[in-house]
């Protein structure tokens, strides 16, 4: 009704607002599919024990690392360390590192860890230690009271310091001495001509835990341990994270070819012991189990923040969304911490009155010689193999999406299987979130844009899961999808009514006018309802207020770059690709991370969009504040409150950003040409017309 006419000022950022207010509206009901029916589970492990004790299937992990310096190698081993230590039959666990880093530091790294394996597997047990992960062990304040345990527990805390400051000076120096090298046939693969993008298969297994010689110092059986770095060759597209994976599949396949898989990132290390066996209470129950696809754990870090700066945690995604997930039986895979059956991951169907057989992982290696088996593994992985069939499209992890978990998870529910959730208190896997604000930025724009490219795909789940996966899970799906094109209405709020502010263009019904009340309700409820439910899920006060920074700077920068990209490649210009987030920081940066100081520090295009909004918002806010105050009239510069509100809060929710423009000195501050181009570009915003 109160839209200007033609011809008068501001009709279509009039037109534009309204645009957006009803994007956002239709979001928000997306948003509430994710919590209709919310779904907490509970195993009861001792049934399990009781029932299955001596047939619980064999298990093989699944660890993927892609880069010594990313990710550096003592890292990847105390992942590694850790899943060996399940409490879980050793002869049933087998465990994969899959490095396309093609590192011979790495191999060096994990040629450690299988020595150490055997003190370190009988102490966890003996003590019944955790965390499992040496590195987050030894970094607990421990009781040692005990003299026996206090003895044990400091010379393996030696044995595991001299390990790692083998491998971080390794690692340091780039390259391993011949002394080193003379230790394991499996360095001869590494000649001069091997490279992280251009190297044949290799494939080493480490430990043989069918061999009866392959016990721990206490005389028990280990795990079995495989080094894998497939092959890779510039010609052939490896896939990132789902090449990987398909390899894994299929080299498992040819070892221990367990029927259930675990899969983690090299930075998630596991916290919790029993964690296989209360999947297994989801995978194995007899009624309801059959159908069971995959137990996702959630993504939980452990160097997260009190007040959590960069908003990496997600407290309601993770307590509340992903259990609306699990309400519709259609829990999306999200890449780490899940437990696969090996059968759904493959690519079958699921039908009625299967017979599930969980064979014995022994079975495929009789009579057969190590090297044999090494041998036909390295066929498998190499990069000619998946041509012509199935692979990365029906069978195996899905490709051509930087976020390839989603896009699988999907594909494996439309097939007829169900998924699960599984949240327990006690964190059962626990990473590395990213500390540096371009870190964070650059992660969530490959999730967004991969997301997105999964709804413009033949994968949408509006047509692809229809009649296939619930109504309110095709719906659910689309509150990550469309994260990239929600940036356009946010990016709109964030520029627009600060514009017509410095212009005097109202945007907004009168704040006492009747109209203005349906704005005030929703602004205040969404507020409300937000803070009370992070709150709720474990937040701080401050926490959520990062939130909704961290809400505007992710949709005005990540989503929005995704969605620029995702369309120029839509068009044909360019190809996916999968940014390494790292995982390791220097001293300074670390330091600032834990005061919560947020990282700026380089000149990425990023940061001069975050620093011209903050700029804009500024001026116009106080451009607006002066006119209230000195304008003729009151009433004239009345209506135009909203937008100085609207600018208000977001120079308010700027106000790190300001400071690290004009007052800190530090090296993680914004650098001046930054500031010059913020500058710049805001105050063209006097000179912009406005429609
Ligand atoms: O070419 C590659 C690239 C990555 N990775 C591995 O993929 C994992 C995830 O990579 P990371 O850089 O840590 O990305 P994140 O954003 O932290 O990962 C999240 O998002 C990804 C999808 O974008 C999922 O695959 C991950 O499981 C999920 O934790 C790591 O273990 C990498 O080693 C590979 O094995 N090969
Ligand atoms: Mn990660």
């Amino acid at each position: 009704m109160h839209i200007p006419r033609t011809g008068e000022a501001g009709r279509y950022a009039w037109i534009g607002m309204f645009i957006s207010e009803v994007l956002f509206g239709l979001y928000w009901i997306i948003t509430q599919s994710v919590r209709w029916n919310v779904v907490y589970r509970y195993p009861f492990k001792d049934t399990l024990s009781r029932r299955y004790e001596d047939k619980l299937p064999a298990i093989d992990i699944f660890v993927c690392t892609a880069d010594p310096i990313l990710e550096p190698p003592s890292m990847a081993i105390n992942t590694v360390l850790s899943v060996m230590a399940y409490n879980y039959p050793p002869e049933k666990l087998s465990v994969y590192l899959s490095d396309d880093g093609g590192s011979e530091l790495t191999f060096y790294a994990l040629l450690e860890a299988s020595k150490f394996s055997k003190y370190w597997i009988p102490f966890c047990k003996k003590f019944a230690v955790e965390p499992r992960s040496p590195e987050a062990y030894f970094a607990l304040n421990v009781d040692l009271n005990d003299s026996v345990f206090a003895q044990e527990w400091s010379s393996i805390k030696k044995l595991y310091e001299d390990m790692k400051t083998r491998i971080v000076s390794a690692v340091e120096k780039g390259c391993l001495s011949n002394e080193i090298k003379g230790q394991h046939k499996g360095f001869s693969e590494w000649n001069s001509k091997v490279t992280k993008k251009d190297h044949q298969s290799i494939v080493q297994i480490l430990i043989e835990g069918w061999n009866p010689n392959a016990v721990d110092i206490d005389g028990n059986p280990l795990p079995t341990l495989v080094y894998l770095s497939r092959e890779k060759k510039p010609q052939y597209a490896h896939n990132f994270k789902a090449g990987a994976m398909n390899v894994l599949i299929r080299v498992s396949s040819e070892i221990s070819d367990a029927p259930i898989i675990l899969n983690v990132d090299c930075d998630m290390y596991s916290n919790d012991p029993d964690a296989i066996r209360d999947a297994l209470c989801f995978l194995m129950d007899e009624k309801k189990g059959q159908q069971i696809s995959y137990v996702q754990y959630p993504q939980s870090y452990e160097n997260i923040t009190k007040n959590d700066i960069y908003s990496n945690a997600g407290p309601a995604i993770f307590k509340i969304e992903l259990a609306g997930f699990d309400g519709y039986d259609a829990m999306p895979y999200i890449g780490t911490g899940c437990f696969h059956r090996r059968e759904s991951l493959c690519g079958s169907k699921y039908f009625e009155n299967r017979i599930v057989e969980w064979n014995d992982a022994k079975d495929k290696i009789k009579g057969r010689t190590i090297d044999e088996v090494e041998e036909a593994s390295k066929l498998v992985a190499n990069c000619s193999y998946e041509k012509g069939t199935q692979w990365g499209k029906e069978m195996g992890l899905v490709y051509g999406c930087a976020v390839e978990d989603m896009v699988t998870g999907l594909t494996i529910l439309c097939r007829g299987w169900k998924s699960i959730y599984y949240h327990p208190t006690k964190k059962a896997f626990r990473g590395v979130a990213p500390t540096t604000l371009d870190q964070a930025l650059v992660q969530y724009k490959r999730w967004s844009e991969g997301l997105f490219q999964i709804f413009l795909s033949k994968y949408c789940p509006l047509i692809y899961g229809h009649g296939k996966i619930k109504f309110g899970a095709q719906i659910g799906y689309c509150l990550y999808l469309l994260w990239a094109p929600i940036s356009l209405p946010a990016l709109y709020y964030v520029v627009i009514p600060a514009l017509c502010l410095l212009h005097s263009v109202p945007l907004f019904p009168k704040v006492f006018g009747l109209w203005f009340l349906p704005f005030a309700y929703v602004f205040v409820a969404k507020s409300a309802y937000s803070l009370i439910e992070d709150l709720s899920c474990g937040n701080t006060l401050k926490g959520w207020w990062n939130f909704q920074r961290m809400w505007v700077i992710r949709r005005t920068t990540s989503y929005f770059f995704a969605f620029v990209d995702t369309v120029i490649r839509q068009l044909g210009f360019s190809e996916t690709g999968f940014v390494v987030t790292s995982k390791v920081v220097n001293d300074d940066v670390l330091k600032r991370y834990e005061q919560e100081i947020i990282e700026f520090g380089n000149s990425s295009i990023m940061f001069t969009i975050i620093s011209t909004l903050a700029m804009l918002n500024l001026f116009s806010l106080s451009w607006g504040i002066k006119k209230l105050v000195f304008g003729t009239t009151f009433g004239a510069s009345e209506n135009l409150i909203p937008q100085i509100i609207i600018c208000g809060l977001i120079a308010m929710v700027n106000l790190p950003v300001y400071e690290a423009l004009f007052f800190r000195r530090d090296k993680g501050c914004m650098p001046s040409p930054v500031l010059f181009k913020s500058i710049v570009i805001a105050s063209m915003a006097f000179l912009m017309p406005i429609y």
